[in-house]
């Protein structure tokens, strides 16, 4: 184990759940980690599953951590932080919503300058997400590090110079999975529309993602390259791609990611006011 970093977590949900399986035994002992939430049954299933200590409210457990993550939804962010302020002091507040800026965090906390911004996906319940990150000038490097090692913890990270690019973060990687899901689905639709079972188009779809996520990701060469190789002419994926592209389907992939980065925006808007 690295460290024995006291973390505080508000919101035990699917995304705490994913950053506590990848903290516990491995950046942190499970006895340093404190969730806050008023869900006694996500409160049970993160003490059982990883022994952690729970609360249903914010107290003083908080005002002991190194580092308090913000893991609830945009719509509740402000009534939460501000019942937060006066537990925190020197702490570094890390926050995961979509949305929410930090100049509205800084605000709902008095000024409090210690603060990253991140957007993870789901992939790390897997070890395997990626995180998105931004930086408050108020951020040491030290807390940086810790924020770094925390999300490293279930993946990649990714540091921007820029808070606006956290939108786009969002729309590409945070909202990406469901869109490889959606893809899946649509390909498992169609074997079975073909005649396969629901189990083969499924195995087969899922194996064909993960084969050509790892082939694009141990390849040097551009994704469009490998595409082209599997695109024989004349052939059957060309057939297919001609059909995509006259669908508009590439189109509506980029305005579809656009859309959600336009949603971030207005979420931040929206719940990040007074
Ligand atoms: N899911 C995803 O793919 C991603 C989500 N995010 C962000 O992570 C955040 C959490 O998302 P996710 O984990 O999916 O959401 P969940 O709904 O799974 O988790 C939120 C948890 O917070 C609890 N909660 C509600 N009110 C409070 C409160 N006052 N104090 C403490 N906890 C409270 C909820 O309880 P109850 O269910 O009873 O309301 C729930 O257990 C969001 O801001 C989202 O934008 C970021 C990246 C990816
Ligand atoms: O859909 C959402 O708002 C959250 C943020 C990224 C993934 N899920």
């Amino acid at each position: 184990m690295q460290n024995d970093l006291k973390i505080g977590f508000i919101g035990g949900g699917n995304m705490a759940t994913a950053l506590i399986g990848g903290l516990v035994g491995k950046l942190t002992a499970a006895g340093n980690i404190h969730v806050v939430d008023p869900n006694a049954e996500a409160l049970q299933k993160l003490e059982r599953k990883f022994g952690v200590a729970g609360a249903p409210q914010i107290g003083d457990a908080l005002g002991q951590c190194d580092v308090i993550v913000l893991a609830i939804k945009p719509q509740q962010m402000k009534d939460v932080v501000r019942q937060l302020q006066p537990f925190v002091s020197a702490q570094l507040v890390l926050s995961i919503a979509a949305g929410i800026r930090t100049a509205d965090l800084s605000r709902w906390l008095n000024g409090h300058a210690a603060i990253v911004r991140a957007m993870p996906n789901t992939p790390a319940l897997i070890g395997q997400g990626i995180t998105g990150m931004v930086a408050l000038a108020g951020v040491s490097p030290a807390q940086r590090d810790a924020a770094d090692a925390i999300m490293r913890a279930v993946g990649q990270t990714v540091w921007l110079d820029d808070e606006a690019l956290i939108d786009p973060v969002t729309a590409v990687s945070g909202s990406g999975p469901a869109y490889v899901f959606y893809f899946i689905e649509a390909m498992q639709q169609a074997a079975q529309e073909m005649g396969l079972t629901a189990e083969q188009g499924v195995q087969l779809a899922i194996a064909t993602f993960t084969g050509a996520s790892q082939l694009a990701a141990q390849s040097s060469e551009p994704v469009s390259l490998l595409r082209e190789r599997v695109t024989s002419k004349g052939g059957t994926t060309y057939a297919a791609l001609t059909s995509m592209e006259a669908s508009g389907v590439k189109d509506a992939i980029v305005l579809a990611v656009k859309a959600a980065a336009a949603r971030g925006r207005e979420l931040g808007e929206e719940f990040g006011k007074d």
